[in-house]
């Protein structure tokens, strides 16, 4: 079974355009819950712009299901995530200035950095996962940081599966996340997957990847949901990652 991790960022997004408390994100936090969503993401940034530092700690009581952190692990981060001790923290190496995440780690430059941080949250059982593109040897040193997964980042999928017209087009698309999988699966690593994933191309990149944990979904998810509401939505989800 692949879990469905929502990211809520775009609903701090939609408060924050007020600067008011509608909507309430404890109160969506909850619903989405409610909806059948088997974990709830957010991505704090260093400027606050969606989620703030607060709502990640407020969080912490009322997500009962997985609750994933993500971020780029600078020393305020990693002290909000020993504080809150979620269920899952998942790195991302992304610029403070960045409109959004556009890169995975350079596991092999970044090794030893890598490696001390995940040590960190492990010895606090928090499970890690680290944000990589599907690149063997980025998925082979990935294994030797200690991580307990990778998340395979699939905005190129994403882009790619959107223009394809033709079935080669398609596979063309997914073949590099299948191959990331299997030498994930053969390194021992959890794979989660996400960013820019949607009811569009969801289904086949499930088929595709063997073994798929999780994936968390934010930005498409979110304007789905004003067309189809969000509890549709996200049932819709389920159905396709069944
Ligand atoms: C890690 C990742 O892929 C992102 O999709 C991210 O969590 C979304 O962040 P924004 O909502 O700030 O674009
Ligand atoms: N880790 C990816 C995520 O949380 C959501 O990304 P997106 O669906 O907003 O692109």
């Amino acid at each position: 079974m692949t879990k469905l991790s929502v990211n809520i960022n775009k609903i701090a997004t939609l408060r924050n355009a007020r600067g008011g408390n509608v909507p309430n994100l404890l109160t969506v936090a909850k619903d989405i819950e409610e909806f059948g969503a088997q974990g709830i993401t957010i991505h704090p940034r260093p400027d606050e712009r969606h989620i703030r530092y607060a709502d990640a700690r407020d969080l912490k009581n009322i997500v009962t299901t997985e609750y994933n952190i993500e971020g780029n692990p600078n020393q305020k981060f990693i002290e909000l995530v020993l504080a809150i001790k979620p269920t899952q923290v998942t790195l991302v190496p992304d610029a403070e200035d960045a409109i959004t995440s556009n890169a995975g780690w350079d596991t092999i430059k970044h090794q030893d950095f890598l490696k001390e941080v995940i040590q960190t949250f492990k010895s606090n059982n928090i499970r890690t996962s680290i944000f990589v593109d599907p690149i063997s040897t980025i998925i082979e040193h990935a294994a030797k940081t200690g991580t307990d997964r990778i998340e395979l980042y699939t905005e190129s999928y994403a882009h790619n599966y959107s223009l394809a017209t033709t079935a080669e087009e398609k596979e063309a698309a997914i073949a590099p996340f299948t191959k990331a999988a299997l030498t994930a699966n053969s390194v021992g690593l959890g794979i989660n997957a996400g960013h820019d994933l949607s009811l569009d191309n969801i289904r086949y990149f499930k088929e595709n990847v063997p073994n798929l944990l999780e994936v968390s979904i934010g930005h498409a998810l979110i304007c789905e949901a004003l067309y189809l509401g969000i509890d549709n939505v996200i049932n819709m989800y389920l159905h396709k990652l069944k």
